[in-house]
């Protein structure tokens, strides 16, 4: 078994800071000494310009590049998709072009799987694999869930998240079942929390409660802070951007949770 770790970062609600995430989580991880790719997997386009690549749709060589090579039976150039990020991250960078990927997988063999097995060669080379997903429960975010070892979810504190979190949840579940077996939730991670807020507060409390008994809801609260989206916009990580804010903390503390949520758990009902 590889060592990687793929890590989805997925929530159908558009704005909740999955691509923020990603990008200080991924970064975030090498600064602990990991080797990460971080792959952008919305049409969008936002990680690849986050991490600076602002005119994405000039580039020649994106994710999109990569699933039509492996569609069409052809060899992946990986050496010419995979962009070296200044903060000792990798990244294979996303732009429009991406967009009509699901018109494209009509007739392809197990459409679900297709980054799954654009993937595999890759495993072995890194430690963690993040992969931010489009606001959508569409056919990317499924081949993403299908790639994944683990899916991070992101919520804002900001309303009410159930709704969004049952169709979520079924899908995750629909691809456990049908598809891979191995795919476990890593946690929620609370995002744009303004604890200045009483609604702040109180969905952090109900998200606690709902969820937290059956899933892992990390401690780390990633607070709302305009230097989250100054950083993006620098091409840079909250880390290098402004190392000592609070929300450069909450990604630390974040990221720390996730590689001790790898580790075994201490057994300690043995000794009882
Ligand atoms: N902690 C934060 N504080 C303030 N603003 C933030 C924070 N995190 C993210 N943002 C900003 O909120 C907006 C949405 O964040 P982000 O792009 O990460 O969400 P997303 O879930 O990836 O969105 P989409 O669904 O469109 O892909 C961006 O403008 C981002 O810069
Ligand atoms: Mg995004």
């Amino acid at each position: 078994m590889s060592k990687c770790k793929v890590i989805a970062v997925a929530n159908q609600k558009g704005g909740v800071g999955k691509t923020t995430t990603t990008e200080n989580v991924a970064i975030g991880l090498a600064r602990n000494g990991k080797e990460v790719l971080i792959i952008d997997f919305d049409p969008q386009g936002d990680l690849t310009a986050c991490l600076g690549w602002k005119n994405n749709d000039a580039l020649e060589n994106t994710v999109s590049t990569m699933l039509d090579d492996y569609i069409n039976d052809k060899d992946i150039r990986y050496a010419s998709l995979i962009l070296k990020h200044e903060e000792d991250v990798d990244v294979i960078p996303a732009n429009i072009e991406l967009a009509d990927f699901e018109m494209r997988l009509v007739s392809v063999i197990n459409r679900e799987q297709v980054l799954s097995s654009c993937l595999e060669p890759l495993r072995n080379r890194y430690d963690y694999i993040l992969i931010d997903c489009p606001p959508s429960l569409g056919m990317l975010t499924v081949n993403a869930l299908s790639a994944a070892d683990q899916v991070l979810i992101p919520v804002q504190a900001q309303y009410l998240p159930a709704k969004g979190m049952t169709k979520l949840l079924q899908t995750i579940n629909k691809v456990q079942r049908k598809i891979n077996s191995n795919l476990t939730i890593a946690g929620v991670a609370i995002t744009l929390a303004d604890m200045k807020t009483n609604l702040a507060k109180s969905t952090i409390e109900t998200i606690r409660d709902s969820f937290g008994r059956n899933i892992r809801v990390f401690d780390s609260v990633i607070p709302v802070a305009t230097k989250a989206g100054e950083a993006s916009i620098s091409g840079k990580s909250i880390y290098s951007y402004a190392k000592d804010s609070k929300v450069a903390s909450a990604y630390s503390l974040l990221t720390d949770e996730l590689i001790s949520s790898g580790k075994p758990k201490q057994r300690n009902d043995f000794e009882r």
